[in-house]
């Protein structure tokens, strides 16, 4: 099973259920790449040895690591956490976040402001680049583990939306909207993102791919078809 992603319904009820358009419309994994969004599935049986996790966080410089598991009976103020994640908002600094065990939604806004909802699953990893508007949702089953990753010191800190006078906000939108790879938008910040190398970009008008090479750790490109 790979990645399920679909566009969400305007509904406000229970925010734990699918809320798919009805027909349903997925959203593919290219036009989660485009939105800076990244996946790899690897095997949670085995995540404290497993040597593909090792090598993306290598790669990529997530040195910090810890474990959250969201249930009513293992998370402190779990109601109160809930409603904050489910809250649109954005990051300084990249979201990532490893399922290890049970099920959740990340939601995403795309470019022209729709909801994206990305079921999570066992074994999923995804990236959430820096100023990209978001939020969390458990579903019906109420559970999941996650691994939290970050290049160096975690800062949890969420600005709500509205957010967009943010600098990270408008370095996001320039990067989602320009034809440019994201290596090429963001090489000359001095963040994360200056040792990441990002998917050969054929049509970026910058470096036209030769920027990018390709490491064994680069996300997924297989894609869980909708049910
Ligand atoms: C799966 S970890 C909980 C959600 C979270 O940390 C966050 O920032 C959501 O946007
Ligand atoms: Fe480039
Ligand atoms: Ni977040």
């Amino acid at each position: 099973m790979v990645l399920e992603a679909w566009y969400m319904d305007g509904s406000e009820e229970d925010q734990r259920r699918p809320h798919r358009l009805e027909p349903n419309q997925p959203a593919s994994l290219e036009q989660l790449k485009e939105l800076g969004v990244f996946y790899w599935q690897l095997n949670a049986d085995i995540y404290e040895s497993d040597p593909e996790l090792q090598q993306i966080r290598k790669d990529r410089g997530y040195s910090y690591m810890d474990i959250i598991t969201i249930h009513k009976d293992t998370l402190p103020n779990y109601e109160e956490k809930l409603k904050m994640f489910f809250e649109e908002h954005l990051h300084l600094d990249d979201e990532i976040r490893y399922i290890l065990d049970g099920q959740a939604y990340f939601d995403v806004r795309d470019k022209e402001d729709r909801w994206i909802r990305i079921a999570m699953r066992k074994g999923d990893l995804i990236t959430l680049p820096a100023g990209i508007y978001h939020r969390f949702t458990l579903d019906e089953t109420n559970y999941t583990k996650a691994m939290r990753l970050f290049v160096g010191e975690p800062v949890w800190k969420a600005y709500n939306r509205p957010a967009d006078d943010f600098e990270i906000r408008q370095r996001y939108m320039a990067t989602a909207s320009s034809s440019a790879c994201f290596f090429c938008v963001l090489r000359d910040d001095s963040s994360s993102y200056m040792v990441v190398r990002l998917k050969r970009t054929l049509s970026c008008r910058y470096c036209a791919g030769s920027c990018c090479t390709r490491p064994s750790s680069w996300p997924s490109d297989s894609f869980r078809r909708p049910r």
